[in-house]
């Protein structure tokens, strides 16, 4: 479904939106009532990448397919590790062939997992034959994906004696990591990060309790973005939201006064308001390496903006749905931009034009998609296989609609 996008302002009085759960909060917190099923869950996220995760710990097939859920994969890898005389086949999309996974299962398999490659070495599909892992104690590189470090601690109360993880390198992501840590104890397992080192407690058991998730934070970067685009005086109310969440793109709260936009914290509430005009000389310069999926969104804004940027810290985007990095440069680009990219970094030059009636390609990556759709508030756009948004965010294109938005198949 390619979506044709016309030039579109922000309708202020129809300006509420009721976000879904966070996606990464949603997949620990089933995982963890898989292992807990005294734990009842408010506000799960309706993503197709919950869906998946939620199916998967339910289903007694022998093969699971976790399509584009990167979460699922290196969570339930971990998961499935454990389950005792249980042999499963964990498979992904084509994309999901190609992200890495070796340092996960060389970490399992120091623990005693039993898990094998069935095509390339380092990728899945695998293999998995549960046991009751008997170590506890594996150092990893923490410097490629925090979903590794994240998906070994999930399991961590599970294993007779806990866990203790030693990380080697730079930590990325790293309020990734810290969720992890805040749910395990919210439900109240002991853990300890000192340094390089982590320490989950064993727990066999808890006590009922109600978890209620917070909306996704990376899924409200969209609107910043658009507040960002529109008039002074605009304004959107987002839910359910906390002054202090455990999700890392929170940030943007922050990142967005730098484009003139504000947030108040209100009854579970933000409301973002457009309170200034940005001036067109601004250099935005931000280190991105613990909030990685709100990239794409602040570079089209700066390019709508007509901004100068470099943004640094994105050495984990070229694994991600697709190689966010290239993709946004080719992007960009057809709009009429100029982007260099490096390993971990992405410059956009200040830009006078907009090319109008681009089709953008989403290359499978619900995040390329909506990181593109502000743009409508300047130029009519199309947006190539627009359904790719229901991996995080299924409600997306009808809630653009609901404020303003100008969309038509
Ligand atoms: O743990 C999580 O829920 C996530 C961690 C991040 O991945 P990396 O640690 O691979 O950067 C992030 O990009 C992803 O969308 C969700
Ligand atoms: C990178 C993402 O997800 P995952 O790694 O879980 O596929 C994302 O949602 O931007």
């Amino acid at each position: 479904m390619n979506l044709k996008l016309e030039q579109s302002t922000i309708n202020n009085q129809q300006s509420k939106i009721q976000i879904s759960g966070s996606k990464s909060e949603s997949n620990r917190i089933l995982l963890l009532q898989a292992f807990y099923p005294k734990i009842e869950i408010e506000n799960l996220s309706n993503s197709d990448d919950s869906q998946v995760m939620s199916e998967a710990l339910t289903t007694s097939s022998h093969i699971i397919d976790v399509h584009h859920a990167g979460t699922a994969m290196r969570f339930l890898t971990a998961y499935f590790s454990i389950q005792n005389g249980r042999e499963v086949v964990l498979t992904g999309s084509d994309r999901m062939k190609e992200r890495p996974i070796k340092i996960l299962v060389d970490a399992l398999r120091t623990l005693g997992a039993d898990i094998r490659y069935m095509e390339s070495e380092g990728f899945p599909p695998l293999k998995i034959n549960g046991k009751s892992l008997t170590q506890n104690k594996v150092t990893l590189k923490a410097n490629v994906s925090s979903q590794y470090i994240s998906a070994l601690l999930l399991i961590a109360p599970k294993l007779e004696n806990g866990l203790e993880l030693t990380l080697e390198g730079k930590i990325t992501s790293v309020p990734y990591i810290h969720m992890t840590l805040s749910l395990l104890k919210e439900v109240g397992i002991e853990t300890s990060f000192i340094e390089n080192i982590i320490k989950v407690s064993p727990k066999s058991s808890i006590s009922n309790q109600k978890l209620i998730i917070e909306s996704d934070w990376s899924s409200s970067s969209y609107f910043y973005s658009i507040l960002a685009l529109s008039e002074v005086g605009t304004k959107i109310t987002l839910s359910s939201y906390k002054e202090h969440s455990l999700q890392g793109d929170s940030v943007l709260a922050k990142i967005y006064q730098q484009f003139g936009v504000t947030t108040t914290f209100f009854n579970n509430r933000i409301k973002i308001q457009k309170r200034a005009n940005i001036n067109q000389k601004t250099f935005i310069e931000i280190d991105l390496s613990n909030a990685p999926d709100i990239a794409q969104t602040i570079a089209v804004t700066c390019f709508a903006l007509g901004l100068e940027c470099y943004l640094k810290g994105l050495h984990t985007l070229k694994i991600k749905e697709t190689n966010r990095l290239l993709a946004l440069k080719i992007e960009i680009e057809k709009l009429g931009g100029e982007v260099s990219i490096t390993e971990d970094s992405l410059s956009l030059k200040a830009s006078k034009v907009i090319k109008s009636q681009v089709a953008i390609d989403t290359y499978n990556d619900h995040r390329m998609a909506m990181a593109f759709a502000p743009l409508a508030l300047r130029t009519s756009l199309i947006i190539n296989a627009a359904e790719v948004v229901s991996k995080s965010y299924p409600g997306f294109w009808t809630d653009l609609k609901n404020i303003g938005f100008q969309i038509s198949e």
